[in-house]
């Protein structure tokens, strides 16, 4: 079965995701150009997983015997170059085969619409519609170099113009004259080439880890999550680094390490650069972000009298209202961030050469711009878990939050003082569960979209009340 998620569809390999199920998504692809009389041309690209390359040539395979000129990125290509090579070409539809921060044993699609954004809910359904009305159907074995000869599938690299896409963002000047010494770790994904590129141009000094392919992903999973990155923290606090990047799998996404060794929070990564655009910059322009992303945002969009927008999780929310409002900076807690001006989907290289241009810039540690962000705008102690579950608790777990609508019961906290006094203000249902409180605190509860997962989110004022909610709500919800 197709079914398409938070960030495109991903499934085991062998499993779901077999070249019989690739070649239907291409089917589908090709009816959906059809139905809506679109360009009947697409773009593929594909990441470092393990069969990527395969699977981006089956599914091109699929395109043209349906009728569909394909144009094949042959070196593997982060996801946001893909993007742009969508935009670049007034396409209808792309696709990279790719499932991003998955461990090794899934593999995906993600899909892209008019101007190299993130397809939409209403396409993605179509898409699993028509992949559901095709069925069964005469699978092929392909020949992919017999339609490249016949011109059907022709090659397409659009890395120079990425990467001038990147370097006009970006103030080359300022960063050169630091001669900055970065560690970097692209965790065996698809950044290494052009952010060692980018960096050196930047006459940067850049030691790399992880930069090799390894479909494997280190027996890990590449996601730049501080319980990825330890081995780096450890590099860069003995090794007098002036800090670290590190992108994930297909390269939409970062993470930031400092001088210290010290993990920088992804909320505290936005609050950084959305300052910093502001202050340093003097950018105009609010800010988006999901609904499990710090709220200190929103005070620091109100502080500069701009807009702030909430929005469910997926990058696709993300852009969409980045354009609606013409907003400067975009971003989720997992991750990703775009700013206005650059490529529709989120950028991990773009926003690691932002935060090396702010280092530049402001010529302040990471752990200096976050304290004055903190006496102007406050703090709130953010948190992140996830519990697994099995395929049966999670229709118990639904009815719970959906149908019976649980409330998280935190009378006896505050009474025993764990908690300070919070009132509800309101509990929204726009993506999984969200309580918000009147004194700033929120509590998100939702599924993810990619993994097997529950995700508990929130903001407290105070690591103690985030152990003890927590605590609440794992005896309440039996996870
Ligand atoms: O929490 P999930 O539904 O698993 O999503 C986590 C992340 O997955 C992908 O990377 C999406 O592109 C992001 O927009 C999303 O934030």
């Amino acid at each position: 079965m197709i079914k398409f998620g938070t960030g495109g569809w991903r499934a085991i390999i062998a499993e779901d995701f077999t070249f019989y199920n690739v070649k239907l998504v291409g089917k589908a692809m090709a009816c959906y150009l059809k139905e809506n009389d679109y360009k009947k041309k697409v773009v593929v690209g594909h990441d470092f997983r393990f069969l990527s390359g395969r699977f981006s040539r089956a599914l091109s395979e699929s395109l043209v015997e349906e009728g569909i000129e394909v144009m094949f990125m042959e070196e593997a290509a982060p996801t946001p170059m893909v993007m742009l090579a969508v935009e670049e070409n007034n396409l209808n539809l792309g696709a990279s085969i790719t499932a991003s921060h998955n461990s090794a044993e899934y593999n995906g699609i993600k899909i892209f619409v008019e101007e190299g954004r993130d397809a939409p809910e209403k396409v993605t359904d179509r898409l699993e519609e028509l992949a559901a009305e095709i069925g069964d159907y005469d699978y092929q074995r392909g020949s992919f170099f017999e339609l490249i000869k016949a011109g059907k599938i022709t090659y397409y690299n659009n890395k120079n113009q990425y990467i001038d896409s990147l370097l006009e963002l970006i103030d080359e000047e300022i960063i050169q004259s630091k001669n900055f010494k970065i560690l970097f770790n692209p965790m065996y994904g698809v950044a290494k080439d052009i952010m060692m590129m980018c960096l050196a141009s930047l006459r940067c000094y850049v030691d790399t880890m992880n930069a090799y392919r390894d479909t494997m992903f280190g027996l890990d999973i590449p996601s730049p999550n501080r319980e990825q990155l330890g081995d780096m923290e450890v590099r860069i606090e003995k090794g007098k680094y002036d800090f670290g990047l590190a992108t994930d799998g297909d390269s939409d996404r970062m993470a930031l390490i400092d001088e210290a060794g010290k993990f920088v929070d992804y909320n505290d990564v936005l609050k950084l650069l959305y300052y910093y655009l502001k202050e340093y910059r003097n950018e105009s322009g609010g800010i988006v972000r999901n609904i499990a992303t710090t709220h200190i945002l929103d005070e620091m969009a109100d502080y500069y009298g701009e807009e702030a927008y909430e929005v469910p999780v997926g990058f696709k929310n993300i852009s969409q209202k980045m354009q609606q409002h013409d907003l400067l900076l975009g971003g989720e807690s997992s991750g990703g961030l775009k700013i206005r001006g650059h490529v529709n989907g989120k950028d991990g290289i773009l926003a690691s050469l932002l935060a090396v241009e702010m280092m530049a810039r402001t010529g302040k540690k990471i752990g200096e711009i976050l304290a004055e962000i903190e006496q102007k705008f406050g703090s709130l102690y953010f948190s992140y878990s996830n519990f697994d579950y099995q395929p049966s608790q999670r229709k118990r777990l639904e009815t719970m939050l959906f149908e019976d609508k649980y409330q998280p019961n935190l009378s006896n906290l505050i009474e025993n003082d764990l908690i300070s006094e919070k009132k509800l203000l309101k509990t929204s249902y726009l993506d999984g569960v969200k309580y918000y409180y009147d004194d700033q605190c929120w509590i998100s509860i939702r599924f993810s979209g990619t993994e097997p997962l529950l995700r508990i989110y929130m903001e407290m004022e105070n690591e103690v009340e985030v152990q003890e909610i927590l605590k609440l709500l794992k005896n309440d919800l039996g996870i």
